[in-house]
């Protein structure tokens, strides 16, 4: 009989009755707690290593002792982080394995004041019990403002005149503008940003047209914004400004290539992250004129080197990543952090939270591959999407003979949102966070229990997740009612893949995916292994599901590299393959 995963007792507002919140046994738990309690006059110790909004510092002081010590070497972070029971930090402070070390277990929390937590080590903090919260709303605005600034002050070179008539020159002529009025923006990633910064935009009187697969059209709708593809958005675009998280997808997603296909003239915005860009092509599209102007407040490496040739360059406009600093964010994002810390030190439910907490050890053993399982469904179905209506309608269907009382699918759930999130938002999902990044994208998830007959041995025969009104990169993919529909099953302790749409397939889901509709027909497997062997990409599983001989047939092929875009190519040039795509799991 199946353990129920009993998760209320993870999330329990008090600290003694929490230890699950980290990954430690109780014994350990009761001990750290002791420390915790103890030290420094049974109050915790907070390190604030940089700054930090005065409210945020006042909450805290009323309950922890406050060491405000800024601009330390990891020497000095690595020697005081072991008095200390939480951390907080902006992006400035690399808080890596080497502190988790140094803390010698006494570090429970960290605080990430701000949305992007690239400078934290989420794998160590995790083994080594520590909880990581960040505070992901407080700074949308002005992120979305400095925007704003960078494209007006971009657009009437404000900042190039301001450093010339500081040098003593009154050059009118040269610094002719561009004005905004009646122009096309297209806003790339339609989040909490983007959407600010649309809606602005529209205000000042431009057209704006946004580029977000994944987000709801009538989200974009009611502000008089317009979805379209990525295409339509980069070739029509007089402005184009980003707000897309870093992800495998979106690096360097402005490229030589993408650059060539914008309007001449063209200007950029980027207040996200540095790496959306590659930076030596706007150089080149800078110099050759397919990008009159650049604004930006990210760069791949940051600080970026003295010479750093965009940064110099006449037509970029740069700011040392300022997007979140106005007075009024750090002071919001600072009494963010500050509740979700202290909070955090007295053991409650952290919404923010955004690395793994611990499931027991004996329910983790039984559901492990189907969490691996549910997590994998949800990327795949995911990566199907390429427009509609955006992804807001989600079922999750469990077939199982066990009886419903005996299965608690809030883990397999919580995956299927990371799953199905993390590959296209800067957000981190765990059991503790899902459902409130789920509610907040606008994203419903129904579940349904399918009793099948049988005696109940493994707690689920398959899962299947289906995404309801939107078009899918693989025609397919979509079930009789228009659905991207994904299934699978685990087989012998491997999560396997076993439907798309209509088709059966057979494939581990390990590595990547690739995924090829055709016309049923001899040789077709030999000749694409033969296009992955010549590039020696190890191709794991095959299998072909059809719906009759010599009719329509679905391919998916299993490999462990990612094949090259001339590998991939050559795979579509096949003339008997009429659709194919390629997933990463
Ligand atoms: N410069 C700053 O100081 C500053 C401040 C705040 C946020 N940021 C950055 O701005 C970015 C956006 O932040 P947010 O809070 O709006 O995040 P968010 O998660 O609310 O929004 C990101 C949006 O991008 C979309 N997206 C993901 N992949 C995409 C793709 N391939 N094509 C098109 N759209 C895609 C998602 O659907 C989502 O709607 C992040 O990179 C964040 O780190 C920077
Ligand atoms: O991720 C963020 O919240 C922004 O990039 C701001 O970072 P900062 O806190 O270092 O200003």
């Amino acid at each position: 009989m199946a353990t129920p995963l009993g998760l209320s007792s993870l999330f329990s507002s008090r600290l003694s009755t929490t230890p699950s919140l980290f990954p430690i046994n109780r014994k350990e738990f009761n001990r750290r707690r002791i420390i915790l309690v103890t030290a420094g006059g049974g109050k915790p110790t907070i390190l604030v290593a940089e700054k930090l909004g005065q409210a945020g510092i006042d909450l805290l002081k009323k309950h922890a002792n406050v060491d405000c010590s800024y601009d330390l070497s990891v020497e000095e972070l690595c020697t005081k982080i072991s008095l200390c029971d939480a951390l907080i930090v902006r992006s400035g402070t690399k808080v890596g394995r080497d502190v988790f070390e140094s803390s010698r277990g006494r570090l429970k929390v960290v605080g990430r004041a701000g949305v992007g937590i690239d400078n934290v080590d989420l794998a160590a903090a995790t083994e080594y019990g520590c909880l990581v919260v960040n505070a992901p709303t407080a700074n949308t605005v002005a992120a979305a403002e400095h925007g704003i600034a960078l494209l007006t002050a971009m657009a009437r070179n404000v900042a190039q005149a301001d450093a010339s008539i500081k040098a003593g020159k009154w050059m009118r002529s040269k610094y002719v503008g561009v004005s905004l009025v009646g122009k096309t923006l297209a806003v790339l990633g339609f989040g909490k940003v983007g959407s600010e910064v649309a809606r602005r935009a529209r205000g000042l009187g431009m057209h704006v047209i946004t580029h977000d697969p994944y987000a709801p059209a009538d989200r974009a709708r009611a502000i008089g914004v317009e979805l379209v593809s990525f295409e339509v958005a980069i070739s029509t675009a007089d402005f184009i400004s980003l707000h897309l998280p870093l992800t495998a997808a979106t690096s360097k997603m402005l490229n030589d290539e993408t650059f060539a296909r914008m309007k001449r003239g063209v200007r950029i915005v980027n207040v996200a992250r540095g790496g959306v860009i590659d930076e030596e092509a706007l150089l080149r599209a800078l110099d050759s004129g397919i990008v009159a102007q650049a604004a930006l407040d990210v760069f791949t490496v940051e600080p970026p080197v003295k010479d750093n040739k965009l940064v110099l360059h006449e037509s970029v406009t740069a700011t040392p990543h300022l997007g979140a600093s106005t007075m009024e964010a750090q002071e919001g994002v600072a009494v963010e952090i500050a509740e979700a810390v202290v909070g955090a030190l007295r053991g409650e439910l952290a919404a923010t939270a955004v690395n793994a907490p611990m499931v027991p050890p004996e329910v983790l053993r039984e559901l492990k591959p189907y969490v691996v399982l549910a997590e994998k469904l949800g990327r795949l179905a995911v990566q199907l999407v390429t427009g509609g209506s955006g992804v807001d309608a989600v079922k999750v269907t469990y077939a199982s003979s066990r009886c419903p009382d005996d299965l608690d699918t809030r883990l397999l759930r919580a995956m299927v949102i990371k799953g199905l999130i993390e590959p296209i938002s800067s957000v981190f999902i765990n059991l503790v966070n899902s459902d409130y990044v789920a509610k907040q994208r606008g994203v419903k998830i129904s579940e349904e229990r399918m009793v099948l007959d049988g005696s109940p041995g493994d707690p689920i025969e398959y899962i299947t997740v289906r995404i309801a009104n939107v078009e899918s990169r693989f025609a397919s993919a979509l079930s009789e009612s228009g659905e991207i529909k994904v299934e699978g099953r685990v087989k012998q302790g491997v999560p396997c893949l076993t439907k798309v749409g209509l088709f059966g397939v057979d494939v581990s889901l390990e590595g990547s995916v690739i995924l090829c509709r055709q016309v049923d027909q001899p040789g077709m497997i030999g000749r694409v292994g033969s296009i992955l062997g010549d590039e020696n990409v190890n191709v794991s599983f095959m299998s072909v599901g059809r719906i009759a001989p010599g009719k329509q047939a679905v391919m998916a092929i299993g490999v462990d590299e990612q094949p090259s875009k001339e590998t991939l190519k050559k795979i579509g040039d096949i003339s008997s393959i009429e659709e194919f795509v390629f997933l990463k799991l």
